[in-house]
Parts: structure tokens; sequence; C-alpha cells
């Protein structure tokens, strides 16, 4: 997952595009970049680090322009290089610069399409600057030197046919407007709304629902599967259908990804947490009707909703035995084993005196790697805990995401090929109850009765888009597992993009 935001507005944009990064942080925390267009010229300023390190005054100054895109990034494609930040630019036609949240499937054989047939270089290996390409080389075919909205929908519809996967992506054409869109099966997010101001209309697309709030743009709606909106030099507003559709949004979204104060295709993000914890309760209460549970307690952030309403159903007090240090990002997104297990210890540390003697039930909205768990059921102990139960608001992931989360092998996963009493025994926890996906789907669903089917790959291992077979998923996992991704972390890619003037 990443975040993305794209704004056309009446006045310089590069405050509310930084604005809207840092509302879209918790997606990405490798690195950040923004594109603004003034005067005819892109500005272009990315890096590693937070939004907050990458945008300092002096690059804020020369952002200027009433047209911008920007993203943050945690990568699941290439290497952490700098280079391989976004947006990416290419100059032909016109000059694009393009933001993406998700990840190709197919880019391997698309990169060769692209070299062999369209004749076109990929410097990196970033997925996004192959579909960045893909758009570019379809866009030439119109061959038109004043394209209308409907050679933008043309070329996006070739990005259809073209790209597998799950992306959601923001472009901007010089000159022209941003447009943005999103795969045919809805995967990964993307809302757009507007703002009036003085001088007109005024729109932003993003992935999330709060980037627009946070900011005073009302909601207009999501974009929908395989549609695409394109907002025009003017301000206008287009959108069209360029493929159809059929809406799977990432289940993982409302368990982990998404803010909680963000509406996700029509999906309250808390609510979803509430109801997880209802769910989750009762479950507990119809399996373990004799539980001898003390309190219950959340491993902040993401699982303090569920976990107050566990509490509620169950009758039982709700305690803040573990306090988070606010200046610790989240670690399941941060790069690597090390840096994750060190982080939690740094993060999170126990108030002894609501463990002595208790027998708690911790919960968690999620259990991926078993980084936290492990460490927190430990620190549990070591505070005089009687004993440590555990609860995942989600069922257990056991299979790899293909479509934007970088969780790229099933080895490095806890509950990989372990049935659940053997990752209770692996976490070390005194009981372990996990939700069910039936459970979890259901009410996904009640929250928009519309959407009746998600990408519940991690869960079920069933994969909607993009072929997936095991040998894909070996490539994958050859690819990216920890070893080759240490081996990697340099910049050894010259970026051929970053102005030197705002570096
Ligand atoms: O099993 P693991 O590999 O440890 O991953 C799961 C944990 O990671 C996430 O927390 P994170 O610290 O990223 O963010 P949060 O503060 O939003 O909960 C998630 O909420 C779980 O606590
Ligand atoms: N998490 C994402 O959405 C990643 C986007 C893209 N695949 C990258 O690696 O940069
Ligand atoms: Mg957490």
């Amino acid at each position: 997952m990443c975040g993305i935001v794209g704004i056309s507005a009446t006045v310089n944009v590069n405050q509310l595009l930084f604005d809207a990064l840092t509302v879209l942080q918790h997606r990405g925390q490798d690195a950040a970049g923004m594109v603004t267009l003034g005067g005819g010229n892109f500005y272009l300023r990315k890096d590693n680090g937070l939004v907050r390190d990458v945008f300092r005054t002096r690059h804020m100054k020369k952002l200027v322009g009433h047209m911008g895109i920007a993203h943050v990034r945690y990568p699941t494609a290439g290497t952490s290089s700098s280079a391989e930040a976004q947006p990416f630019y290419v100059n032909s036609p016109y000059g694009i610069a393009l933001a993406h949240n998700g990840n190709l499937t197919n880019a391997e054989s698309i990169k060769q399409e692209l070299f062999k047939t369209d004749l076109r270089h990929i410097n990196t290996r970033s997925d996004s600057e192959i579909l960045l390409n893909v758009f570019a080389h379809e866009l030439v075919q119109s061959g038109k030197l004043q394209p209308k909205p409907e050679d933008f929908f043309k070329a996006v519809r070739r990005v259809h046919e073209r790209c597998e996967g799950g992306y959601a992506v923001v472009a901007m054409i010089n000159g022209h407007g941003i447009i943005g869109f999103r795969d045919p099966y809805g995967i990964r997010p993307l809302i757009f709304g507007k703002r009036e101001s003085e001088k007109g209309t005024e729109y932003m697309i993003a992935s999330e629902s709060v980037a627009l709030s946070a900011s005073g743009f009302e909601v207009i709606r999501d974009v929908e599967p395989g549609e695409a909106v394109f907002i025009d030099s003017e301000n206008q507003l287009h959108t069209f259908q360029c493929v159809q559709g059929v809406k799977h949004p990432c289940m993982f979204e409302y368990v982990y990804l998404a803010r909680p104060d963000s509406i996700v295709d029509g999906i309250p993000v808390y609510q979803a947490h509430q109801r997880m914890g209802q769910i989750l309760a009762n479950k507990i209460l119809r399996e373990w009707p004799e539980h001898d549970i003390d309190v219950v307690m959340p491993i902040p952030d993401t699982s303090r909703t569920s976990a107050l309403e566990i509490a509620t159903r169950l009758g039982l007090p709700y305690r803040e035995g573990f306090v988070k240090n606010r200046y610790i990002g989240r670690t399941f997104i941060m790069p690597g084993q090390e840096v994750r297990e060190k982080s939690v210890r740094q993060k999170l540390s126990a108030i002894h005196q609501e463990f002595e003697g208790k027998n708690v039930l911790l919960v968690d909205d999620s259990i991926v790697r078993g980084t936290t768990c492990q460490q927190i059921i430990e620190m549990a102990r070591d505070s005089g805990a009687k004993s440590v139960y555990f609860s995942s608001a989600a069922p257990a992931i056991r299979y790899p995401n293909v479509y934007g989360i970088d969780m790229p092998t099933s080895e490095e996963l806890i509950a990989y090929g372990l049935t659940d009493k053997e990752i209770e025994t692996e976490i070390g926890a005194d009981r372990l109850i996990f939700q069910d996906l039936e459970d979890l789907k259901k009410i996904v669903s009640s929250l928009n009765p519309q959407i009746t089917d998600f990408d519940c790959s991690v869960f079920d291992g069933k994969y909607i888009a993009g072929g997936i077979d095991s040998e894909y998923l070996r490539r994958l996992a050859a690819s990216r597992n920890e070893e080759t991704r240490a081996n990697e972390r340099s910049d050894s890619i010259m970026d051929l993009h970053n102005d030197e003037e705002l570096a």
C-alpha cells in the first residue's frame, strides 16, 4: 500500500498536497514525493523519508503551481532506492507524472513488451514506472497535439487491457489535467471530491476520504473499478467507465491499512473495526463460555476500537496496559525484520500493575509475521500476567499479497502451514482466538450491502486478478524475500528524475 493524491485548485497546491500526504502517512513511511505544474513546467521533489523530512521549506517554495500529484511509498516492487520514490515522470507525450498504489502482477512481461515492441526504456525496477510508460505509449497512439478527455480514457482502457494486478493511480498530464483511475476489481481504494473557492471549483483525488476531509473537500464518491476521472486545465470534471468493473475491495484495508476515520467504498472503517470486535466477542462467548478473562487490552494503535467492543460485549474492564511511543511509526510497514523487531519494544511499553496476577485477553487487528504478538505476550508475562490469551480481529493470514501489500512470501507469515493450535504454541499464548473469515466478510459487507465480494487473498489464497499461480508466487518470493531485499537496500540506481535545484 502507498498513499496517492492529486489536486487541481485555484491556488498553489503544494501545501494542500503536503497536508494530504501527512494524513496518508500511515500508508507509506519509506519515501515521499510531489510534482507540481506551474507555468508549463513540472517541479519534482522526492526522496526516502517521512513527509515532514522530505519536504523542507526550501523545496516547498519551489513547488509552485495550481495542479499537482503526490505519493507516500511503501515498496512492493523494485528496491527502496530513492530513485524509485514516486511520482515518476516521462517527457513524451506532453510530459506526464504518475503516482501509483498497488502492484502489477505481469510487470515483467510488460517490461519486455515495452522494450521490444513499444521501444521504451525502463530505468528502474519499479512496476510504477512500467505502468506510466504503458499509459504514455497508449496516449501517443492518439497522435494529437490537443487531445480530448476521450483520448485519455482510451489510453486508460488500454492500460487496463495490458496491466494486471491491483492499482489505483493519479497522473498529471502537462497542459491538460489530472486523471485518476482504479483497476477493474477496485482492489486498491481511490476517492474524489471537490470544494468551492472564490475562483471556482477545486478537485482532489486521493487514496482515502480522510485526505479530502482534512482539507475541506467534500467527497463526491469513490472512483469505480475500471473507471477514470479526469479534471481538465479549466477545472472541469469528466468521468468515464473505461472497462467494465466488478468491485472487490481489499479486505485488509478495513482490518489494518486504512485510517479509522476514512470511509472506503462506502464502508466506514471505524464501524468495521467496531463490528469486528463485537463479532469476535460473540465467538469467544460461543466457543469459550466458561472463560476466566479478567481484563481486555488492545495492542495500540489499530486494535483499540475492536478491543473496546470486545470488553463491552464480554462485560469486562478495558485497560490500556501498553503505552505507545507516538514518535515511532507503524512497525508492520517498516522494511526489514530486524528493524521491525527492535521497533516493537521501542514503540510499546507495559504498565506492570495492569498485568500483575491477571488473566489478560490481548486484542490485535491481525497477526502477520508474528513480530508484534510474540514480543507483546512475552512483555505481558514479564509484567506478571497469570495467563495471556490472544485474539485477532482478522482471520489467520496464511497467503502472500500480490496487490500492493508487502507480504510477498508465505514463509514470512507466522500462520503459514500451521493450524490455529500450532500458531497458539508458536506465539506463546495460553489461548488464541481468530475471527472467522465468513463472519468478517458478513460484517464488513453489512456496512455497504452493495459490496458483496472482497479481495481476501491473504486469508483464503484466492487471487481474483492476474492469473496468479504457484510459479508466480515462487518468483515473487525469490525476488522479495528478506535476504534479497537486505542486499538491495542501496541507492545504486542514479535518479534521472530529480531536479538538482530541488534536491
Ligand atoms: O504480526 P506482525 O508482523 O507484527 O504484524 C501485525 C501488527 O502490525 C500492525 O501494527 P503496526 O505497529 O504496524 O501499526 P498500528 O500502530 O497501527 O497498530 C498490526 O496492527 C499488528 O499489530
Ligand atoms: N505499496 C504500494 O502501493 C507500492 C507501489 C509500487 N508497487 C512501489 O513499489 O512503489
Ligand atoms: Mg498494531
